[in-house]
């Protein structure tokens, strides 16, 4: 019996798995709008992440594991391997820098690469995609666990985060964002400066969202202030997920994470990235091999269609940096934790 595992997290899903159809919260609308979108079946589910229907590194996995247990449903029996093939290959092509994708697919590729028939592949396939879909979410908890260890606050305190890593973006509860969830749960949370995330705007319109829906105080700030924010003395850590982890502990993630990096280091405060370990790529050596996305212009020069840039300016757009591990001063993933990390810390861990 295949379940929906978002029926057991708490709370907002940005997801829903009926057994034979994929719905997925269309984020792009959020928080005006909440809509959901039947993705049509593998073809519909790489539309949707490349559009950003649905987005976040963990999120993107478990999705594109849902598409290739519908292209098993859809196929036909004569061509079902070609078409699930297909369907894997196109899924691989819908975004490039959330490792997790590729470790889903990978994942999804082994189990199809072993059934023996179409019927074989359309019930594995979406117990697959289940089990995904439910480590992840059993990943996000643990994590929160492992990172009140380092944190351990003797008294409530404020935090700073980045673009949204909750429960929107993960297959519940959230990575960075689960941690905050869980200080708030211990009563161990002041106040969450969300700062709004540039362009697409990941922190006001989907973390302050995700977390006024669950009465967890927030304060959304502009990403220039993230700094005045930090002097003030107000935050005494700054807490953000991770698209890809390499091997010796460079962390790509948002763009505008590197910066808070440096600010934190400069400020004394700590920098703490939490990530699945389907987030970490042992094999890339280091953030220089990690392909940035590099976006549309359009995602700066408008807003929803609102003009704010000479049309036709030109725009750099990477959505993505690569903090370097030296900035970092832990990695919490469901493994277990790395401080300070380094390519001793991150082999010990997952070699
Ligand atoms: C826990 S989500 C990781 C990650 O995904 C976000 O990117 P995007 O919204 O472009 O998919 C962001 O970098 C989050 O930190």
């Amino acid at each position: 019996m295949v379940t929906n595992p978002s029926s057991r997290s708490m709370g907002t899903v940005a997801m829903r798995w009926h057994g034979d159809s994929l719905e997925l919260l269309d984020q792009r609308l959020l928080p005006t709008e909440e809509h959901w979108i039947t993705a049509e079946g593998a073809a519909g589910v790489v539309q949707c992440i490349a559009d950003m229907v649905v987005r976040g590194a963990p999120a993107i996995g478990i999705s594109a594991a849902y598409g290739v247990a519908l292209a098993a449903r859809h196929a036909g029996a004569d061509d079902w391997q070609a078409e699930v093939s297909q369907a894997i290959q196109e899924l691989a092509k819908s975004r490039p820098t959330a490792v997790n994708l590729f470790w889903a697919l990978e994942r999804m590729e082994q189990v199809f690469n072993s059934c023996d028939s179409l019927s074989d592949a359309a019930k594995r396939l979406a117990a697959e995609a289940v089990r995904i879909h439910e480590e992840d979410l059993a990943a996000n908890l643990a994590m929160a666990d492992h990172a009140l260890g380092v944190i351990s606050p003797v008294q409530p305190i404020s935090v700073l985060t980045h673009c949204n890593t909750g429960a929107l973006a993960t297959g519940g509860y959230g990575t960075a964002l689960g941690v905050i969830r869980r200080l708030h749960e211990e009563r161990l949370l002041t106040r969450v400066y969300a700062d709004e995330t540039r362009p697409w705007l990941q922190g006001s319109r989907l973390t302050a969202w995700e977390l006024s829906r669950d009465d967890i105080p927030v304060t959304l700030n502009a990403d220039g202030a993230a700094a005045a924010i930090m002097a003030s003395g107000k935050v005494k850590w700054v807490i953000v997920g991770a698209d890809r982890i390499t091997a010796n502990g460079d962390v790509a993630n948002k763009i505008g994470t590197y910066s808070l990096a440096v600010l934190a280091r400069h400020h004394d405060i700590g920098f703490m990235v939490v990530a699945p370990s389907s987030t970490v790529d042992m094999s890339l050596a280091s953030g220089i091999d990690i392909p940035i996305e590099q976006r549309d212009g359009t995602e700066i020069r408008e807003i929803r269609g609102i003009q704010l840039a000479p049309a036709g300016v030109e725009v750099f757009n990477p959505v993505f940096d690569v903090t370097p591990a030296g900035l970092i001063d832990a990695i919490v993933t469901e493994k277990g934790v790395i401080r300070n990390p380094d390519i001793i810390g991150m082999r010990a861990l997952f070699s």
